[in-house]
């Protein structure tokens, strides 16, 4: 080879160095120029994981080398190369078997390497993986430049060295993109609103619990804001610079309850296409709040205790335990000491999460706050909006502060942000002030005997009833018409099914995260 065609070789593996090239493709490049200055029949570069070298690339070798696993106590040659600093040449009779006799991708698979040498690659002073190549012919690596050698293994272990930073830039960027994902849309701005003697209890508890790390549990009804307790309880913490991860337990199909949990490696299970941390992990050195813990299926909350109990996860797929530093905050609007006694929920898993309980006061108990929180989110929607001035009228607020609220806060929010638009709908656009009608809020419909009638006794072969009791000229909307059916009917099944959400899902022949999303959407 003469002086300029082996500086092309090196110039061509120092300008793929700064490019962003795929692993494979970086690997085989740097095979493939190594080639052409020391001529051979075969390379191949392996990695060292653990006492195994993996091969990355071949060039010459037979397709299935790929998927080979060499053990170092299995292949002698191997493991001389990878403990030599030196590049290593091995006599064309030595008695130590080649580990890639029969793999040359000749015609003749059968022949047999005569002249094989290899030189290990260090990265960070440590072993990285050997570069091996072989030939057929006895003699072929005799006239090797050392020199020229020495400059090229240089060059593969920077090419290594940039592969791997490459490879955990990207792991990094995905799991920073996974936690963002994760991660619950940052409240911190969003003030708890409340004067009540109940809310006052409330921030006494959460500020004395965040300062700990103890396991949190937070029970009470659905939409009385127990999200923002568990956000509150996270910014009082010492963890509060870190991720808070959100995962809803009630949404997680059965199937895939133990990946979402711990991750998986690529290829654990059919559509496992890459390997993913788990919430557990996106959540390491924050908090981890799962929401509507008791949906949790019987056989996975083995598996979450197990975790709770090491502080060690294990993705699917991979043998390694893996430590993880996080605290829990649960909630759940249902009544875990009876599901407990139900056979529905672990004891131990229970008394784990609930090491410090929170009850979250319905707003029926809270009626003080009701017009705070109305005024709260009038303001938030006007602003939104862009509006002029939003009052509420008197009849309006006796409607409110009457009204049982069994949707509690979301319920209000909601009854707000609409009657606001039916408000500006029905305001000359000229007007300087908006002004919210009881008739807006649309809530005496619901009024506390009609609410707890309808819990009671049901009737929904309804489409007759609400035709027959439209006695009013007044049009039918028929999707409030079908919205209070679907109320009505999912009320009276969790009732009947003692509030398990997973066997209403069932009986309606819905899967969990749709018949949740319903519900939500319907303010149950
Ligand atoms: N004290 C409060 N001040 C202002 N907004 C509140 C307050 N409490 C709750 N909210 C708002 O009410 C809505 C419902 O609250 P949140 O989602 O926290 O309830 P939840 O109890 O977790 O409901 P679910 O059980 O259905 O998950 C949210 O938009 C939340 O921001």
């Amino acid at each position: 080879m003469t002086t300029s065609q082996f500086t092309q070789s090196l110039l061509a593996i120092v300008t793929d160095l700064s490019l962003a090239l795929p692993e494979e493709e970086r690997l085989q490049r740097l095979l493939r120029a190594f080639k052409q200055v020391f001529p051979c029949d075969a390379s191949a570069l392996l990695r060292l994981q653990g006492q195994t070298l993996i091969p990355l690339a071949v060039d010459g070798l037979s397709e299935d080398t790929l998927g080979r696993q060499f053990d170092l106590d299995q292949h002698p040659r191997l493991a001389h190369i990878l403990l030599s600093r030196a590049p290593l040449r091995f006599d064309a009779d030595s008695p130590l078997p080649d580990p890639y006799d029969g793999l040359i991708a000749s015609e003749d698979t059968a022949l047999h390497v005569h002249d094989c040498m290899g030189v290990s690659l260090h990265v960070h002073g440590k072993p990285w993986g050997v570069l091996t190549l072989d030939a057929l012919k006895v003699g072929t690596f005799d006239h090797i430049n050392t020199q020229e050698l020495e400059a090229f293994i240089r060059l593969a272990e920077a090419t290594v060295k940039t592969a791997d930073l490459i490879h955990s830039l990207e792991a990094q960027l995905q799991h920073e993109h996974q936690v963002v994902q994760s991660v619950l849309a940052d409240r911190s701005a969003q003030p708890m609103i409340g004067k009540s003697p109940a809310m006052a209890s409330l921030r006494r508890e959460i500020t004395t619990v965040g300062e700990s790390d103890l396991s949190v549990l937070i029970c009470g009804e659905t939409g009385v804001g127990k999200e923002l307790v568990a956000q509150q309880i996270h910014q009082h913490s010492s963890r509060a610079n870190a991720a808070l991860v959100y995962v809803n337990c009630a949404a997680l199909p059965e199937n895939l309850i133990e990946s979402e949990l711990f991750g998986h490696e690529k290829g654990a299970f059919s559509g496992a296409t890459q390997s993913r941390a788990g919430k557990f992990e996106l959540a390491n050195g924050g908090t981890l709040f799962l929401d509507e813990v008791g949906e949790i299926p019987i056989a996975a909350q083995a598996k979450l205790l197990r975790a709770l109990q090491s502080g060690e996860i294990q993705r699917i797929g991979n043998d390694q335990a893996l430590s993880v530093d996080v605290r829990i905050i649960a909630a759940t609007n249902r009544q875990l000491p009876q599901e407990v006694s139900a056979g529905r929920f672990r004891a131990d898993l229970y008394h784990r999460l609930s090491v410090y309980p929170i009850h979250v006061p319905p707003l029926r108990e809270r009626k003080r706050d009701v017009l705070l929180l109305a005024g709260f989110f009038i303001e938030q929607q006007r602003r939104r909006l862009g509006l002029p001035a939003v009052r509420l009228d008197p009849h309006s607020q006796t409607q409110l502060l009457h009204y049982h609220w069994p949707g509690n806060i979301r319920e209000l929010e909601h009854s707000i942000s609409r009657a606001i638009l039916k408000a500006k709908n029905n305001a000359l656009a000229t007007a300087s002030l908006l002004q919210i009608t009881a008739d807006d809020l649309g809530i005496e419909q619901h009024s506390d005997q009609q609410s707890t009638a309808a819990a009671t006794h049901i009737s929904y072969s309804s489409a007759e009833n609400i035709a027959s009791t439209n006695t009013t000229t007044q049009p039918i909307n028929i999707k409030l018409a079908t919205d209070d059916f679907q109320r009505k009917l999912i009320t009276k099944l969790l009732k009947q099914y003692q509030s398990n959400q997973a066997q209403v899902a069932q009986a309606l022949g819905m899967d969990r995260s749709n018949f949740y999303r319903l519900k939500k959407r319907l303010e149950l």
